[in-house]
């Protein structure tokens, strides 16, 4: 049986980014009851490593610390954010064929069990919480507009006077949803935080369905993971603006889609940024942290450096590699290829579902759907 310290530190392993708040974490594990868990996705294309592993990795690591997993699928949201021309029958049949498979099958790949994950359709859950219109009602009376449009970049949106009234409704819809799945670990990128934090501000104004566990009300505990940044980032755009910076499936040139081929992996790292000796937001490096230092290594990630800077240079930890790519011993085209290779191995279980096994139907009728919505 796996002890509380050793839970909080799968909870806190990288991807995580920030969590609030540790200690409450840590007490709600000692209560020895399940705590619940849920990410939640909006439907809209094809989804791209920031989803399907970088997600879906911290899930799998909170399913192995006992937790309750559930993925909600986020159909009303997605509508109300005019994802898929807009097409709320479009948009349920693709969350219920290629994104929930395809996220199943993600969690068996990282080494999860997909039987036990809930996934949750939110129209579903909006129809089977009696409360919930009443409850998002309830809230819109006791938050004020200036806490909800701050909230707008969890969509890709800003706020501005021709905002769409239902930019408005999602945030609170997205703090309701918290409590009407019950969970004590909401859990999304760190572009997710501003809607987060004010989920766990109003605990105490959710009369409707109040987030317990062994009998007290509670705050909901958040957990960011790390936002895997775009490809084609430059370094010039600004930090806050996380809508550029990440990867991102409404900008297919920004992102890995799990169903890339072996080809289309190694030309998007080929073209990727990747700034001499900069470690920090080179998109190059972070994958090299997602694809091969997460785990320990079984053998050296190895860059093959041409004999005149020096030969081939094998890694054990990212500490090393970083070390030296900083020190200007490691070239940006040797890094790429080195970490070309490892991400085409990395992601050859998805390339081989995706072009002859369960997922190349669910592809195509995925491609013929979007198509349809264009
Ligand atoms: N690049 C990324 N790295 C890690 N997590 C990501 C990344 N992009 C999105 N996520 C996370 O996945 C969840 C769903 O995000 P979302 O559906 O908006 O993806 P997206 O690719 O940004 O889509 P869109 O381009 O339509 O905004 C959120 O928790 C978000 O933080
Ligand atoms: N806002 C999230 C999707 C989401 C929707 C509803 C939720 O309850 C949680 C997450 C995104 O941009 O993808």
């Amino acid at each position: 049986m796996m002890d509380v310290e050793d839970k909080v530190n799968l909870a806190l392993k990288y991807p995580t980014e920030e969590l609030l708040t540790v200690e409450e974490l840590r007490s709600y594990f000692e209560t020895g009851e399940t705590l619940k868990h849920y990410i939640g996705f909006e439907i809209s294309g094809y989804i791209h490593i920031g989803t399907g592993v970088v997600s879906m990795y911290k899930l799998v690591d909170l399913q192995k610390a006992g937790v309750k997993v559930s993925i909600l699928l986020a159909d009303l949201h997605s509508w109300l954010n005019h994802k898929l021309g807009g097409d709320l029958e479009v948009i349920r049949k693709v969350a219920v064929t290629y994104f929930k498979e395809t996220l199943r099958k993600s969690i068996s790949v990282l080494g999860g069990d997909p039987d036990s994950v809930d996934f949750i359709l939110a129209s579903n859950l909006t129809e089977e919480k009696r409360e919930y219109w009443v409850q998002v009602l309830d809230l819109a009376r006791q938050v004020s507009l200036s806490d909800v449009r701050h909230s707008l970049t969890i969509m890709g949106r800003t706020f501005t006077n021709s905002a769409k009234m239902s930019w408005l409704i999602y945030p609170l819809m997205q703090v309701i949803d918290v409590y009407a799945l019950g969970t004590h670990i909401a859990h999304g990128g760190v572009d997710q935080r501003k809607v987060y934090v004010l989920a766990r501000d109003v605990y105490d104004k959710v009369k409707l369905m109040p987030l317990t566990l062994g009998g007290r009300v509670v705050k909901p505990i958040i957990l960011l993971h790390h936002l895997i940044p775009s490809l084609t980032m430059t370094g010039k755009e600004s930090r806050l603006d996380l809508s550029e910076t990440k990867m991102s499936k409404s900008r297919p040139e920004t992102a890995i889609f799990l169903h890339d081929s072996p080809d289309d992996v190694a030309r998007k790292i080929k073209n990727a940024y990747c700034p001499p000796k900069m470690t920090e937001n080179n998109p190059v490096i972070e994958l090299a942290k997602l694809f091969s230092f997460r785990e320990p290594r079984r053998s050296p990630f190895t860059v093959k450096r041409p004999s005149e800077y020096g030969g081939p240079v094998e890694y054990w930890t990212f500490d090393e590699l970083t070390k030296d790519y900083v020190e200007g011993k490691i070239h940006p085209l040797d890094l790429k290829n080195a970490v070309i290779e490892e991400a085409v191995k990395f992601l050859e279980p998805y390339w081989k579902w995706f072009s002859n096994g369960e997922g190349a139907k669910l592809l195509s009728d995925m491609s013929s759907m979007i198509k349809v919505t264009r």
